[in-house]
């Protein structure tokens, strides 16, 4: 039987790389591209030369097109026969991707000097409509914060992604444009509206229609130009940080796509994103993609991280191929791990199976730690806050049951991990119940991860840490999980948790039985946040919403609001009182003071001591406390903890991870709130409802 991921000889995904002139000839950070029998290399491969972190690594890819090769020749070589395949009732897809500025647009799309390859496979397929008597009509259309927008349509309407009884996916509300000629094409295609590029997927949709425009579809060929893989942790980039994480996200779900598609896995996880969502009947079955990395000359981290995941992607097939042994999958999964890690950090890095013998305490770290891992999924292999697990030297901090059994199993070798607790499995604009569930059953798969007892020093050789691939013991759990999520979705259940997003989406079946997905606008921020504090409410029996410590802030508030002339101490320091001041003139407001960790311990002499200034003077104290205790709280918490703050969900929660993933301490001011999306009202209504609950 024929291999899934290969079809008639050739591979679901193919990969190649096409190269952006360097804009500085003298740089040495040039790739170095060996093709090792020119033109007709089954395989090439990139390095980057020893300017990269002295790394000797290459990663192969099936073919890449260097700057002198034109866009015609890649239509020639790689465009024609899918353009063939079109005509013959099938979906093909060209889809280009690489760090920021990596010549996307310029591929895909082209200037007025040169066309791009949507334009030049636009010209093909018509002459070839022309020749078989079909016909030719294009959707425009671009994906941004997980919505879909029609850019064909003046007032760039949402489109809704429908999936039908049988799975078939409908794009409610995409215009579908008759084409005659390439001009008509072009005035469409460049005479859109100027659109986010930075921030959204812009794709063409080429339909091939059989007669006339009215009958029957025959196959379409998509053009996807990729946003530009960015480091979220990138100074000066232009973008907010989370707002690249969402990009990177929706990155990351085509390359699990793409890595299952190729690694011929069972599961695809075109759910992960709407714009696989949308896609999922083009790229499935038969279906031919051809996945580009647009590659600059001169190399960056962001390109190297991008080259990276490609080369994973290629190599899936060939796994596909042969019998999948653990070994050859961990080697994969550390191999991008690491580079993960690396792309993390400034300086370049490059660990791989090639360069571990020079790497000392790392490669062997690397090795039992992998051997202890089994097998993970394609699709866990791309994602930045998926199942890493941070190694961090001079940190104690560690979250959730993870935490705890890695403590146990690796404490005694004096290694300190801390665990993220995230999860990027959940939606970013929107969230079904499909979010929470999702997100809390990675978190319970894991709290199974175990190491191997055996596991032995580790010396990273860098500040920030090496993120070493975990997996999950239960695969089965999950798909059966996921089973269930699509039931709950069909539910029609609806839940936002983010009142700084107004975007909420609706699933539902209509009359005919379709899945309707609708978004929709929420204007009342209020509402939100009060549906979710709602939510905590009518849970009781959770645990409080903050730390003890906050707790005990009451207490003490309480007491001075006891109090007229003389500071009144809480029952519980009253021995401490006692048994101090019988050696020393500590008054009892310093023992306060001390407990709460407020710098100021005593009184200047020259204070008015009436009762309002008395009280006034430690309010605006513990007030200072209690914001020091939430921000604390913000900046140490596990994920499942900070849902239980008011007007913290499941998203919010997710944001606050991730930003902590990226410096370690974020929330050093309330304002550092806003860096979630919060407005200055939301911080304080959030603060005040906090601070509030501890006297109900
Ligand atoms: N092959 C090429 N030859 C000459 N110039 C190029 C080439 N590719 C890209 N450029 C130039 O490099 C710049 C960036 O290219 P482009 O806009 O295509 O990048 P991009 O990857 O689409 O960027 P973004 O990530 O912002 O979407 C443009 O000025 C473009 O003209």
């Amino acid at each position: 039987m024929e291999n899934k991921s290969m079809s008639h000889g050739r591979k679901v995904v193919r990969v190649v790389a096409k190269v952006k002139p360097s804009t500085d000839p003298a740089s040495s950070r040039s790739i170095l591209v060996h093709k090792p029998m020119g033109e007709d290399s089954e395989t090439v491969s990139i390095s980057f030369g020893a300017q990269f972190a002295g790394s000797k690594d290459s990663y192969k890819l099936d073919y890449c097109y260097e700057e002198n090769e034109s866009n015609g020749l890649i239509l020639t070589k790689e465009i024609k026969p899918l353009v063939s395949s079109v005509f013959e009732g099938k979906d093909a897809n060209v889809i280009a991707h690489g760090a920021r500025s990596s010549g996307k647009t310029f591929l895909i799309q082209g200037n007025e000097k040169e066309l791009g390859l949507a334009v030049l496979t636009m010209d093909e397929m018509l002459s070839m409509a022309e020749q078989r008597g079909n016909s030719i009509s294009v959707s425009i259309y671009e994906v941004s914060q997980e919505t879909v927008y029609d850019l064909l349509d003046q007032e760039k309407r949402m489109v809704s992604v429908l999936e039908g009884a049988q799975g078939k996916i409908q794009l409610k509300g995409l215009s579908q444009v008759p084409v005659k000629s390439l001009s008509d094409f072009q005035n469409l295609y460049f005479g859109l509206k100027k659109t986010q590029k930075l921030t959204s997927h812009k794709g063409v949709m080429i339909h091939v229609t059989s007669g006339n425009a009215n009958s029957g579809v025959l196959g379409r060929m998509n053009f996807l130009d990729m946003a530009g893989y960015e480091d979220s942790r990138k100074q000066n980039s232009g973008v907010a940080p989370l707002e690249i994480t969402r990009i990177n996200k929706s990155i990351y779900a085509l390359q699990n796509v793409m890595y299952a598609l190729n690694a011929n896995e069972s599961h695809v996880p075109y759910r992960e994103s709407k714009l696989t969502r949308m896609l999922k009947d083009c790229l499935q079955g038969c279906n031919r993609t051809l996945l580009i990395t647009c590659l600059p000359r001169e190399f960056s981290q962001d390109s190297f991280y991008m080259l990276n995941l490609a080369s994973q992607i290629c190599l899936g097939s060939k796994r596909a191929m042969n019998i999948p042994t653990k070994k050859k999958i961990n080697t994969l999964t550390s191999s991008t791990s690491l580079s993960s890690a690396a792309q993390r950090k400034q300086t370049p890095l490059v660990v791989s199976t090639t360069s571990t013998k020079q790497r000392g305490n790392v490669t062997e770290t690397k090795t039992k730690l992998n051997a202890a891992a089994s097998a993970m999924k394609g699709r866990e292999l791309f994602g930045e806050a998926k199942n890493l697990v941070k190694c961090k030297n001079n940190s104690k901090k560690m979250e959730g049951k993870t935490r705890m059994t890695l403590k146990k199993k690796i404490s005694h070798s004096k290694v300190v991990l801390s665990v993220q607790a995230s999860s990027s499995e959940e939606e970013v604009c929107s969230s079904f119940i499909i979010a929470d569930s999702q997100s809390s059953l990675v978190e319970e798969e894991k709290s199974t991860l175990v190491f191997s007892s055996s596991a032995t020093a580790i010396n990273l050789g860098y500040s920030i840490g090496a993120a070493l691939s975990s997996e999950v013991a239960d695969t089965t759990n999950k798909e059966t999980h996921r089973k269930h999520e699509d039931e709950e979705k069909f539910s029609g259940a609806t839940h936002c948790d983010d009142a700084s997003i107004d975007k909420a989406q609706i699933v539902e079946r209509d009359d005919n039985n379709s899945v309707v997905e609708e978004d929709i606008t929420l204007v009342n921020e209020g509402d939100n946040l009060d549906k979710e504090n709602n939510s905590w409410l009518a849970n009781e029996t959770a645990s409080p919403p903050l730390s003890m410590r906050l707790q005990e802030l009451s207490n003490t508030l309480k007491s001075i609001c006891k109090t007229s002339t003389q500071l009144s101490v809480p029952e519980k320091y009253q021995a401490v009182v006692e048994e101090v001041s019988e050696h020393s003139d500590i008054t009892a407001e310093a023992i306060v003071s001390a407990e709460l960790r407020t710098p100021e311990r005593t009184m200047p002499s020259n204070i008015d001591y009436s009762p309002w200034k008395t009280y006034s003077a430690h309010s605006s104290k513990l007030k200072k406390s209690a914001v020091g205790e939430y921000l604390k709280f913000l900046n140490t918490a596990g994920k499942e903890d900070l849902k239980k703050l008011k007007g913290i969900g499941e998203k919010r929660a997710t944001s606050i991870v991730e930003l902590r993933e990226e410096s370690p301490e974020p929330f050093k001011t309330l304002d550092d709130l806003k860096d979630i999306g919060l407005s200055e009202k939301q911080i304080k209504g959030l603060l005040r409802k906090e601070i509030g609950e501890i006297f109900h």
